[in-house]
């Protein structure tokens, strides 16, 4: 596949060309090392003729049929990519679609005096130049244990923690300390964050960092939106970690009080907890996080009662922007619209001093307009700025919210009904409320699938043209009956005597079939917005 997830051919190593591989290899693998021992990195090398593509894995040379083993680091993220199979060390290297290699094999490394390779310790000393002793994991993380012995964070939902997308977060309590492990897929840094409320600031958070391949475990004080100044202690024991197929994992002890410790929350109280993961660079400077940091829907006790939690990526502001818009600009403005349009023979009578249409079309209208001038500053409000990286969503709602604007100031002008400039008002007032519903239609479609709030895919495109379906229909609907009601009365008019009668009888025909398809169009509508707003709420 043009995207490398060739996870089929973990084992075959084997591309699906449908073409044969070539007999004898033109490229080579060398290693920098031929001896190791755990957590040593290998540097490998793939050289020969150009080629557009390769998958390399290291086996187990006495066991060259079995399972890929070990894991890689990328050398240079932008021109491979990861997979999941194992470690590695035979090649398969693609010239061009129909000419490749197939299991090239690489030098042999072995590790002097090793265990044998089918019972893996979990945790093997490592000896590093630091102060602290750190340890060296070699197996991912577990879930077992989740909801009843730790306290578990994972997200998405109950996922795997050797899973590569998988965020996994677990505080096991045992006695005065608790044991906390993290990891998640990243390429630089992954942290999580103890806090009072679901704003970043004011926050003690516990960052991995990846820094040329080894992984520094620090502790922040969160001061607000910005870069955390790292502590230079932490009080932090027992730390080890593993860097191993695009997955960052760490691991520490801490006491459950830390008052020696500037900025250490104590564990046994309630908190909102984040999980993060963005970049990190040179001298293990962080950089901010590109998607939106996981926040837990309640406050918890980590060292209480275990649970298995989850949480949520959608903030609460953006989460309403969008509930509003959705209301705004599926329920009111359509109802609204669908009232002027159709309804003014329909409910001609006064209410207040102006006719029940107008009324109701002013008022669904003007409710559209509030609501968008609600909803509008919602996101500006959460990102105290402009939407950067939020493509043209940001540049057509802002059209949509001043042609919302421009819309009752018009009409507040409006020329009298029966004026010659009338005819004028009217083409313009119907031209810009239909733009602007075209465009905030467009605008929904590329709101829903925003990172920071991303509706279910596919389903949130279907079910957007399911709503855009059911309108039009409708609309086609009453258009037709009101063309049909004309050719009616038209009819009838030949005949002077019977006017009178039928063209009441059926006109009030027509009344009736346009409030029951009105109402019917009511449910339809509002079925279709509470399954928005549902699908909202559980973001
Ligand atoms: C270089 C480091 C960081 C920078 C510059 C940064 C900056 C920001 C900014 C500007 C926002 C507001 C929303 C937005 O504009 O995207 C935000 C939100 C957030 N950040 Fe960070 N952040 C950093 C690291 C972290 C870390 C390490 C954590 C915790 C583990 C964290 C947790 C959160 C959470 C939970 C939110 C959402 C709640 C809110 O909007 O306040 N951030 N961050
Ligand atoms: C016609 C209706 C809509 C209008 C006029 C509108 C307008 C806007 C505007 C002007 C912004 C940018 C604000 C800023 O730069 O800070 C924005 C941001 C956003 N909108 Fe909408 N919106 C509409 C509907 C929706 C819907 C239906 C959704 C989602 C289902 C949505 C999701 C978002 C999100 C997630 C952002 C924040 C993007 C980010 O900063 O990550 N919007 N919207």
């Amino acid at each position: 596949y043009p995207n490398g997830k060739v996870r089929e051919a973990c084992s075959s190593m084997m591309p699906r060309h449908e073409h044969s591989p070539q007999p004898s290899p033109e490229h080579t693998i060398s290693v920098n090392e031929t001896k190791f021992r755990p957590g040593d990195h290998i540097k490998v090398n793939l050289s020969g003729p150009v080629f557009e593509g390769f998958f390399i894995q290291a086996r187990n040379a006495e066991n060259l049929a079995g399972p890929a083993v070990g894991s890689f680091m990328l050398a240079e993220e932008r021109i491979s990519q990861l997979l999941t199979c194992g470690l590695c060390r035979h090649a398969t290297v693609v010239e061009k679609y129909k000419i490749f290699w197939v299991k090239i094999p690489g030098p042999v490394i072995s590790q002097p005096n090793a265990p044998p390779l089918t019972t893996p310790t979990s945790i093997t000393p490592e000896t590093l130049p630091t102060s602290q002793p750190v340890f060296h994991l070699t197996k991912s993380f577990n879930a077992s244990g989740c909801g009843s012995t730790k306290f578990c964070i994972r997200n998405p939902a109950k996922c795997d923690p050797g899973a590569a997308y998988c965020f996994f977060l677990s505080f096991k309590q045992n006695n005065h300390s608790v044991l906390i492990e993290m990891s998640g897929p990243s390429e630089g840094y992954i942290a999580f964050a103890l806090s009072h409320d679901q704003w970043m600031g004011d926050d003690d958070a516990y960052l991995c960092i990846n820094e040329d391949h080894r992984i520094n475990v620090n502790t922040a004080y969160l001061s607000g939106r910005i870069p955390p100044v790292l502590d230079s202690e932490n009080g932090l024991e027992d730390i080890s970690w593993r860097v191993a197929d695009g997955l960052v994992q760490c691991s520490f002890r801490r006491n459950l009080r830390l008052p020696a410790y500037k900025g250490r929350f104590n564990l046994d109280a309630n908190y909102y907890i984040f999980l993060a993961d963005g970049e990190a660079s040179e001298g293990g400077l962080i950089h901010k996080h590109h998607r939106q940091p996981l926040i837990t829907n309640g406050m918890y006790n980590v060292t209480d009662s275990p649970k298995d939690v989850g949480g949520s990526r959608s903030p609460l502001l953006l989460k309403l922007h969008a509930s509003l818009m959705f209301v705004a600009w599926m329920t009111t403005v359509s109802i609204g619209v669908i009232v002027a349009r159709f309804f003014k023979p329909v409910w001609p009578h006064s209410l207040f001093g102006k006719e029940i249409w107008f009324q109701v079309h002013r008022m669904l209208m003007l409710t559209t307009v509030l609501l968008t001038s609600i909803a509008f500053v919602l996101p500006f409000i959460y990102r105290g700025g402009w939407s950067e990286w939020a493509g043209f969503h940001p540049y057509l709602g802002c059209t949509v919210m001043a042609l919302a604007i421009f819309q009752p100031l018009m009409a507040g002008f409006r020329p009298p009904p029966h004026a010659p400039r009338r005819q004028v008002f009217n083409w313009v007032h119907w031209s810009t409320g239909t733009t602007a519903r075209i465009l905030a239609v467009v605008t929904m479609f590329l709101g829903m699938d925003l990172p920071a709030l991303n509706l279910p895919d596919p389903w949130d495109t279907y079910t957007m043209i399911g709503f855009v379906a059911w309108h039009v229909g409708i609309d086609i609907l009453l258009e037709i009956h009101s063309y049909c009601l004309i050719r009616k009365v038209e009819v009838i008019d030949e005949d002077r005597i019977q006017i009178l009668q039928s063209l009441t009888s059926a006109e009030a025909e027509g009344h009736t079939f346009k409030e029951i398809v009105l109402t019917i169009y009511i449910c339809g509508n509002i079925a279709f917005l509470i399954t928005f707003l549902a699908a909202i709420h559980q973001l």
